[in-house]
């Protein structure tokens, strides 16, 4: 079967990651650039001041993105470049950026899928309490109305947020990423609540304008699965999957929160403050949204947690490596002897991943999907200057046949978008976790190169997919 003709093949970036120019044609300071140059958050202090300088070479990256054959680009807007200081006066030359970058996308016939938010906050905002305060719920409304303005005539898939749990379980519980915050469990529910408020209030507005196209938000898919059928760890399974996913979702595609979750927080005195008003807002716009994104890279093996409460920072553990307890202890990760690893520890599992997207459609129903992020995240393997990275396309491949049983088996997903269209600069990395079609030389001036997974991918979108 060839995957339907509007089916999207894509690749995926971020601005922090990629852009560069971190200081340049009026943007204002991001977290990021801040909270990166403090000593030892990074790995090697690397920091996205230059990334791999996607603000000056856009042109020759999208035209190889072109010669990919690739059909769109999902990449996010930095908010700092289009209000420097979060709100108030907007950045001419920043608006002018991302009319550049989109005109060049449809140039080459590429549809430009955008993010909103893509972990980098105004600084200004930030040091202002950043998503704890409900101001940065008003100035990200702000934000997104004048992009929508801005480039709304010509971009028709618009994501709102990548990734809540990320920025704010690591910003507020692990304190991996900005502001850097450890062990605040109410004030991580409550930016998780006013995120949901921020994607719902644009969603409306988005529509009450009547701008052409979609609108939906991102998250981790990251499914849990009890190690074995006991029953204190299927409660684990059950736990694990009502916080780390229904949190998330639930309040998108069904307008209100999961009551186990509600119920748990209330009992341990962490629920968010919520209005009626909010509450109301969830409820009406939840069948506004047109899809929902899903970030999977690997399930997570679960079993009910027998020792005391660790939270392991840190920067190694914030990359999702198993092995850490829940942030209520109730549950842990493990790592288990017949399953595949990365080099992070990350499992892969493209049986998981058709598993969990069958969970979803019997609690959401037949709900659009779009895979906004999916890739293997390696030390590429370079052989007589050529960049062999056939680990990443035996991860790939299994998981775009994933997607294909999924689409035949009746669940409605729209789209593929490996993570990540060029190699670029990992939050935390650096540049040793390599994810890209394209390599970047940064021995050579951030020369670009095409890796083996460059014209494997090419020749996939070319028969649709039709082989695997
Ligand atoms: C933590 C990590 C990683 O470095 O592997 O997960 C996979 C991927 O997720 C994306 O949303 C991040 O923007 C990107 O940088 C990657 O981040």
């Amino acid at each position: 079967m060839k995957m339907p003709k509007d089916f999207l093949f894509g690749a995926a970036s971020a601005s922090y990651q990629v852009e560069g120019a971190w200081n340049e044609d009026g943007k204002g300071l991001s977290n990021w650039d801040v909270f990166s140059k403090i000593p030892g958050k990074t790995f090697e202090d690397t920091n996205g001041d230059v990334a791999v300088d996607h603000y000056h070479r856009y042109k020759e990256d999208i035209a190889l993105m072109a010669e990919m054959g690739l059909e769109s680009y999902r990449f996010s807007i930095s908010w700092p470049r289009v209000f420097p200081n979060g709100t108030g006066e907007v950045n001419e030359k920043g608006l002018e950026f991302y009319n550049n970058l989109i005109d060049e996308c449809l140039k080459h016939n590429i549809v430009p899928f955008v993010t909103l938010y893509h972990w980098d906050l105004p600084q200004a905002l930030e040091e202002k309490g950043g998503w704890k305060n409900k101001e940065t719920v008003d100035a990200f409304v702000r934000f997104a109305d004048t992009c929508f303005q801005s480039f709304g005539d010509r971009v028709r898939h618009w994501i709102t947020f990548n990734e809540a749990v990320i920025f704010c379980s690591l910003g507020y519980l692990t304190g991996a990423h900005p502001p850097g915050i450890e062990g605040d469990v109410k004030g991580y529910f409550q930016t998780t609540h006013h995120v949901n408020i921020a994607h719902a209030r644009s969603v409306e507005l988005f529509k009450q304008n009547g701008y052409e196209g979609e609108i939906g938000i991102t998250h981790v898919f990251n499914p849990a699965f009890s190690i074995d059928d006991a029953e204190e760890n299927k409660f684990a399974e059950m736990h694990a999957n009502a916080y780390a996913t229904h949190w998330f979702y639930d309040p998108v595609l069904k307008g209100t929160y999961p009551e186990y979750v509600v119920k748990g927080l209330d009992e341990q005195g962490l629920l968010p403050e919520m209005t009626d008003e909010e509450l109301d807002l969830l409820k009406r716009t939840a069948s506004m949204n047109d899809f929902i994104g899903l970030n999977y890279y690997s399930p997570q093996r679960v079993m009910k947690n027998d020792s005391a409460l660790v939270m392991a920072g840190g920067r190694e553990n914030s990359t999702g490596r198993p092995g850490n307890p829940s942030f209520d202890g109730v549950y842990k990760t493990v790592m288990m002897d017949d399953k595949v690893y990365t080099k992070w520890s990350w499992e892969i599992s493209p049986e998981a991943f058709l598993d969990g997207m069958h969970m979803l459609k019997d609690r959401y129903g037949d709900v659009k999907i779009y895979i906004t992020e999916n890739g293997l995240g390696d030390v590429d393997p370079i052989v007589d200057g050529e960049i062999l990275d056939d680990p990443r396309i035996e991860y790939i491949e299994g998981h775009i046949r994933a997607v294909k049983h999924a689409v035949e088996q009746g669940i409605n997903v729209a789209g593929y978008y490996a993570w990540s269209a060029i190699d670029l600069l990992s939050w935390l990395n650096g540049y040793k976790k390599q994810y890209g079609f394209i390599y970047v030389d940064h021995a050579n001036g951030l020369e670009r190169k095409k890796k083996k997974s460059f014209y494997w991918y090419k020749d996939i979108i070319a028969t649709r997919a039709e082989n695997l």
